[in-house]
């Protein structure tokens, strides 16, 4: 109670997510009744001063129930047809519902190369938080019908944590269909016991999680712990409730406990540091080798001598990956050098670079100011 307590003190801004089951009663169309539950809690938060940013699914679950589609389609182009039928119903429900309160909605639909080019993720950010300012709720999903494999988020967990990092919100919400996180599935584990508090990140909580219990939902809790590892980056906890307890917002926001808790004390990163940390898909990879991690690791600058092998196509100023022999990630940051370069490049001594290309563009292939140290 007492760390609730302090954590919902303090929160000024929340993001919150809700899964496809709950937006659509389990895949029969959108909910209205469960939705004037949230809305009027959403109105008590503003009262009590929050902010509140709610990240919504269902638009597909909703669209194969106006389109009448019992079974789920498997060409992506017919999933995309029934997102953007689904949304229309999706964002109706939540403006008419908030008309109540007098309060304004609007949609924002992103997808992940919105937020990994630097200016769109900054503009998303400038809007967002203007929304905020003007007490307007923001209803996010992710903009299905344009998504293809190279540039989607992929699910609304992760999409929900890297929003309470765009906006450097205080906590993470993820209200499911379950009461929070068992030490296993409960579906199929009737044993399984909630988890009431843990620390985000904490890779035991990966291991207790499984996937989606239902065709509904898409990443199951294997997602939502993910999510909770990665708000941690910008000082967030999450917590993991049902959707269906009675003001199960408003209990939260004055520190009950709640399903489950995975708290933070860690420092947030700086907003650029998170930004490069939350590219989820990237152009190519350095492999480099023991020396270049250790100095890697105390923050100096990833130099053309440690580098074993180079991954990809890529152009200068994109973000990588730097990798270990063992292929674990190390570091990511902003590249002096394209791909074709690099690999010319790579292994050689700066006084060797200038022999290789004819000139030096940078000693450093990524400087330590535009690298993000990852997993530390
Ligand atoms: N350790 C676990 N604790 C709780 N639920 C789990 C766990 N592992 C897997 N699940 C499953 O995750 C489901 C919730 O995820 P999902 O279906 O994707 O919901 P949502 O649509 O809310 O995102 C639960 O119904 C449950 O079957
Ligand atoms: N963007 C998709 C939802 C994707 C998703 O993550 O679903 P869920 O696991 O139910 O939160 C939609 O609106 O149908």
């Amino acid at each position: 109670m007492e760390e609730n307590l302090k954590i919902w003190n303090d929160a000024k801004r929340i993001v919150v997510k809700v899964g496809s089951s709950l937006v659509t009663n389990e895949g029969h169309g959108v909910d209205t009744e469960a939705i004037a539950r949230w809305t009027a809690q959403i109105a008590k938060l503003q009262e009590m001063g929050k902010q509140v940013v709610w990240v919504s699914s269902g638009a597909v679950a909703e669209g194969m129930a106006r389109l009448g589609w019992t079974k789920r389609p498997k060409k992506m182009h017919e999933l995309q047809a029934a997102a953007a039928v689904g949304q229309m119903g999706i964002v109706e429900a939540y403006e008419k519902s908030f008309e109540r309160y007098d309060i304004r909605t609007a949609q924002i639909l992103l997808t992940h190369a919105d937020l990994a080019d630097r200016e769109r993720y900054l503009n998303a950010r400038q809007t967002l938080t203007t929304l905020l300012d003007l007490k307007v709720v923001p209803i996010i999903n992710e903009n299905d019908t344009v998504v293809t494999n190279e540039i989607k988020v992929g699910d609304n967990d992760t999409l929900g944590a890297l929003v309470t990092n765009l906006i450097d919100a205080d906590v993470l919400v993820i209200l499911t269909d379950q009461i929070g996180l068992f030490t296993a599935d409960p579906r199929s584990n009737p044993e399984a016991k909630l988890v009431e508090v843990g620390e985000a990140g904490d890779p035991i909580y990966e291991a207790m999680a499984g996937g989606a219990g239902s065709s509904i939902g898409k990443g199951g809790m294997q997602t939502k712990v993910l999510a909770a590892k990665r708000a941690a980056r910008s000082g967030a906890s999450t917590v993991i409730a049902s959707g269906r307890i009675p003001d199960v917002l408003v209990r939260l926001a004055q520190g009950e406990s709640i399903g489950t808790l995975l708290k933070t004390d860690r420092k947030p990163m700086s907003a650029r540091s998170q930004w490069m940390a939350d590219h989820l898909q990237l152009k190519g990879k350095l492999v480099i080798d023991e020396g270049a991690v250790e100095a890697v690791r105390k923050g100096k600058s990833l130099l053309p001598v440690g580098v074993k092998a180079v991954i990809g196509d890529f152009l200068r100023g994109e973000i990588i990956q730097v990798v270990d022999q063992n292929d674990k990630e190390i570091c990511r940051g902003m590249i002096n050098y394209g791909s074709d370069e690099s690999r010319r490049i790579m292994g050689l001594h700066s006084d060797e670079v200038v022999e290789e290309l004819g000139y030096l563009e940078q000693r450093e292939l990524i400087h330590q100011d535009n690298m993000v140290v990852m997993n530390k």
